[in-house]
Formats: C-alpha cells, structure tokens, sequence
C-alpha cells in the first residue's frame, strides 16, 4: 500500500473519473444480478402461473434495464480509462522530467533497455490496474455480495447446500496463484532480456557484422527468444492445469444445486423460476473467485511496477541550482582550477588529484595523457556533470555553484569523439542547443564547419532527415554537422574531446579546418591523443593517473625529456617507421 501512497499525487487529482467509475459499476453490477430475478419472475409467475399479460411488460421492462445497463457500461469503462490513461499521461511525463535532470553518476550505472520498460511497460501496468483493477476488485466483491443476498432470500438451505465446494475452490485458487505469480514474474524478465538483447544488437550492428558475427548473434536471440517461449509455455500449463479444476469444482456445485434443488421443487418448498434464477447466480460467485486470482496479480504487478517507477522517481539529484543562482547571457571564458580532487564513487581511486590550473579567456588548452588519465573527467567537472570531493572550480572568477546551471552548460560546448546526432532533420540538429536560430545562423555555422557543401548536396538539403546514427553521412561529415552545432550555439568554452581520432587523415585535415573557425575567440580546452592535434596549444597540460605531471607549451615541453617527449617520440618515431615502410 506503501507504493500506492506514494504515487498517490499522480492519480488522485482524477479521483472524480474513479468516483463515476465506480457510481455506475454498482449499477451495472445490480442490473447483472436482476437478469435471473427476471428469468424468475417470467418462469414462475408468467409460465407457471399462466399470466401471460405479463409478458409485455416484462418486456419492455428487459428492454428497459438492457438500456440502462447499456449506458451505464459505456460511463463506466469510460471513466474507468480516463481515470487510469490521465494519470499515467502525468505520471509518464513526471518520470521523462527526472530522467532528464539525473545526473551523470545516475547514468552511470543505469541499463537503456531497463529503463525503457520501465517508461513502458511498468507504466502501462500500473495504468491497467488504474483502469481495470481496482473496479474489477470492487465489481467481485459487489457481484458476490448481492448475489449471495439474492440467493439467501430465495432458499436459506440451497445456498448452502450448492456453495459448500466454495472452500475447496478458494483453495485451489490460492494455490493456483501462488504458481501462476512467480510464472508471470518469469515472463516479465524473460521479456525484459529480450527487449535488452535486442536493444544491444541494433545498438552494435557495427560491431556484429565487422567481425562477421551474425549467426553467433541469431544463436544468442534463438536462446533468449526459446527462453521466453518455454516461460509462457510454463504459465500456459498452469493455467489449462487449473481452469478445468475449477470448473469442475463448479460443475460439482451444480450436481449439488439440480439434485438438493430440483427435490425442493418437487415438494414444493422452491419454485422452477427461482431453481433456474439460482443457476445464473452460482456462476456469479463461482467466476468471481475463479478470477480472484487474475485481479491479485493485476495488484501485484501494478506494485512491483510502481516500485520500479518510485525508483526513479525518489533518485537523488545532488547536483542542483543554488540558493541564489546566478544567470549570465555570455560569460567569459575564465576557467579556474584550484587543487580539485575527484572520485567517482565513494570507495574508487581518486580519477583527478589536486589538479590546479588557469585558462584564460580565448586561450588554447591541450590535455593529452594515457587512457583514463583523467582529461576527460576534467571537462565534465566545468559543466557540473560530476561534483568534485575537494577544492573549487571558478569561471570569471566566480564558483561554478553560483551559477545556474543551464546558463552554465550553454556556455560550454562539446565536440566529442562521436558525437550523437539525433533521428531529425539536419537543420534542426544543428540548432540543436539554439532552437530559435534563423536559417541564415545555421547556414553559416554549417559553412563555417565546412558542413555546407555537402549538405546542399543532399536531396533534401537542411531538411533531410537524419537515422539514428547520422544514416547516410561519413563519421567525417556526422562529425562536421557537431560541429556546425556547436558554431551555433555559442559557446565561449569549448571542449574537444578526441574530436578527430574516429576520422582518416583526409577528414582530419577538413575538420581541423573547421576547427580552428570555431575556437575563435573561445576558451577551448582540447583533448587529444595526438600531439599534432594540440602542439599550437597556449599550454598543455601531461596527465598521468589523475595528476598533472609537467605543464607548458610544446617546444619548452620538448626540452624537459619528461613524459610528454616520450609521448612525442613514440608517436613521431612510428611516423618515421611508417614513412620508411612506405619508401621501402
Ligand atoms: N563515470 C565514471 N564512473 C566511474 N569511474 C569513472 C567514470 N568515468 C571515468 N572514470 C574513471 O576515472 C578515471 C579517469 O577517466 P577519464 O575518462 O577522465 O580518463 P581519460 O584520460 O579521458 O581517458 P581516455 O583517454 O581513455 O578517454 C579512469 O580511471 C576511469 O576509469
């Protein structure tokens, strides 16, 4: 109940839907129960008792509640759904919100494949229960209770006599869904891995066909796909085990009900009409029960799913605005780091050790290190994707925290190794981070990033559509188009993150080109594992597991024989092998 309370600001708003709901299922629900007290009334009054006068009124009668159970049905499940569609319409949109506001250390650890069932599928069965669940309890609980007042009043001893299996039958209903509940569980992991498999493969179709390894991909599907086969198969036998067990149950109540029954007609103490009213009634309660089952694994999973739900909705966000964030149209570019140390979780290595440093406005920084040395780790410091454990990170001289935060990251753009491009237009992806951008913004930062040209090559020009993964453009020409994004919307930071490592030496040249155009009077800090990507740098700064190791511009760094002059030699004298292999 605790999970229910917690969600309970996003559907009790629509209390008023349920309220309907539930006003005109009592109705439907009584006029169900007054079908076989009019089968009654025809056998025994009419038949029986030869008044056949009453046939037309009892007709038009029929006929009469048939409407009004007609439309009190369509107000019903009307309302029933608006009730539970309206509340997951906001709760779906409340779980989109935090997504979009969990920090990175959120992500982290996070599953796509998982998360998309949980924006999905876990919503779609708490609405379900919103919709059909609770109504259906109620119903149940309504059918069986007027039933068995109706029964009581026609024969004290027959209702009795005919429910006596009714025990045996919540057992069996019991048990049936002790068995069926962990099965349906086993259904939804199964469905999950599946999901998360599939997810994987289109996400890595690169991977798989460059190493050839299609049929060791089909194998891997056909083990998960079989997986899920046997897991519905398993519920499946549950299901045709238990029904027929049921129903013979219900069935013995029925021997029960015709002979105990039938010889109260015969000595007069029942009337046919209220032995054949009797019959509809039993099916009352028996289909409830039977069902019972179905309803408490509705309840269930709408909580395991609302569980999952609160998850995400009671994650912690730690990295939020100030008290009094301060707003700024266009900052500097003053980049400041004082002994800023980082570690990614509590108990993990330090990434960043004491690093200190200060890049000035317009001013080239290059980081180049070994992998994991931590050039990245201090970019996404500057744009709060992290918070460091200790020390301080200022930006024209004031605290990164001050800042509020979306003034903050839209002055800090990113060209990264690949950038993502998303399944728009072309148009819209480079005005991306500056939506209200006229054409003539976008089509110079296109022709500033040497983007231009071919894109007008293109059928569509600045309106083709784009796939998932830029379909259709080179790494060189995806990567142009980031950068064309990030000309636009006018960053006075920028970060370059191994922006041209995925590229040839063709692309590298052009994009270099495009590159230079946007540092332009941008503080830029580029990340490189090439030295001649950084060598004009203002200053480069050697990392080595997390510490600045040696700092200054490339000739002086040459002069050091420090760790920087073993990274040039290593890639300068592969250059020479190379270029002698090519001579020889
Ligand atoms: N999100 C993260 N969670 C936990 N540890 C991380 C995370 N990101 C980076 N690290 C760790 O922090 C250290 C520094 O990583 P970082 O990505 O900054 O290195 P890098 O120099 O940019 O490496 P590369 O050149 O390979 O991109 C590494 O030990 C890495 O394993």
């Amino acid at each position: 109940m605790e999970t229910f309370k917690k969600l309970k600001m996003y559907y009790w708003p629509y209390k008023h839907y349920f309220i309907w709901s539930i006003g005109f299922l009592i109705i439907v629900t009584a006029i169900t129960v007054v079908y076989p007290m009019i089968l009654q009334i025809t056998i025994d009054e009419v038949v029986v008792n030869g008044q056949y006068n009453w046939i037309p009124p009892l007709a038009l009668g029929f006929i009469g509640i048939m409407v009004i159970k007609g439309i009190a049905s369509f107000i019903y499940q009307y309302t029933g759904d608006l009730f539970g569609i309206t509340s997951v319409y906001k709760l779906r949109n409340a779980l989109y919100e935090k997504l979009q506001f969990l920090p990175f250390r959120y992500y982290d650890n996070a599953k796509t494949g998982d998360l998309m069932s949980r924006l999905t599928a876990d919503v779609e069965g708490f609405r379900f229960f919103l919709s059909v669940g609770f109504s259906e309890l109620i119903r149940f609980v309504l059918l069986i209770g007027i039933s068995f007042a109706v029964m009581f009043y026609y024969s004290m001893s027959l209702t009795i006599v005919t429910l006596i299996t009714l025990p045996f039958l919540a057992v069996v209903t019991f048990k049936f869904d002790k068995a069926v509940h962990p099965a349906f569980r086993n259904i939804r992991k199964s469905f999950g891995r599946l999901n998360t498999k599939v997810q994987e493969n289109i996400s890595g179709i690169n991977t798989v066909k460059s190493l050839s390894r299609e049929d060791f991909e089909i194998n891997k599907f056909n083990d998960t796909n079989g997986d899920y086969k046997d897991k519905y198969l398993q519920t499946s036998y549950i299901w045709a085990k238990y029904f027929p067990l049921m129903e013979f149950l219900g069935n013995i109540s029925v021997v029960f009900l015709l002979s105990y029954g039938g010889y109260l007609v015969i000595s007069g103490e029942l009337m046919p009409g209220e032995l054949v009213a009797f019959y509809s009634l039993l099916w009352y309660i028996m289909w409830p029960i039977m069902n019972l089952g179905f309803v408490v694994n509705l309840f269930s999973q709408a909580k395991a799913s609302g569980e999952r739900l609160l998850e995400i909705l009671d994650a912690e966000n730690e990295i939020v605005n100030g008290p009094a964030p301060i707003s700024k149209e266009r900052l500097n570019g003053d980049v400041e780091f004082r002994n800023v140390t980082l570690r990614y979780t509590e108990n993990a290595k330090e990434a960043l050790s004491k690093i200190s440093f200060t890049a000035c406005q317009g001013k080239m920084i290059g980081l180049i290190g070994s992998t994991g040395s931590g050039k990245t780790s201090i970019t996404q410091l500057m744009t709060r994707f992290y918070e460091p454990e200790t020390g301080e990170i200022l930006i024209d001289g004031i605290h990164i925290n001050e800042y509020d935060l979306s003034s903050l990251r839209s002055n800090i753009g990113f060209v990264l190794q690949e950038s993502f491009l998303f399944s728009s237009s072309i148009k819209a992806n480079i005005s991306y981070g500056k939506p209200d951008a006229a054409m003539e913004e976008i089509i110079d930062a296109a022709k500033r990033a040497q983007a231009h040209d071919f894109i007008m090559e293109l059928p569509d020009g600045y309106e083709t559509m784009l796939g998932e993964r830029g379909m259709g453009l080179s790494g060189g020409q995806k990567q142009r188009i980031a950068i064309a994004r990030a000309i636009c919307a006018d960053p006075s930071i920028l970060i370059l993150d191994d922006a041209t490592s995925a590229v040839d030496m063709e692309t590298e040249y052009q994009i270099q080109k495009a590159l230079k155009e946007v540092m332009k009077g941008r503080t830029t800090f580029i990340i490189a594992h090439r030295i001649s990507s950084l060598k004009h740098a203002d200053e480069i700064l050697v990392l080595e597991n997390g510490r600045i190791v040696e700092r200054g511009i490339h000739d002086r760094l040459l002069s050091q024989n420090g760790p920087y002059q073993r990274i040039y030699d290593i890639q300068y004298q592969d250059l020479e092998k190379i270029s002698k292999s090519h001579i020889s």
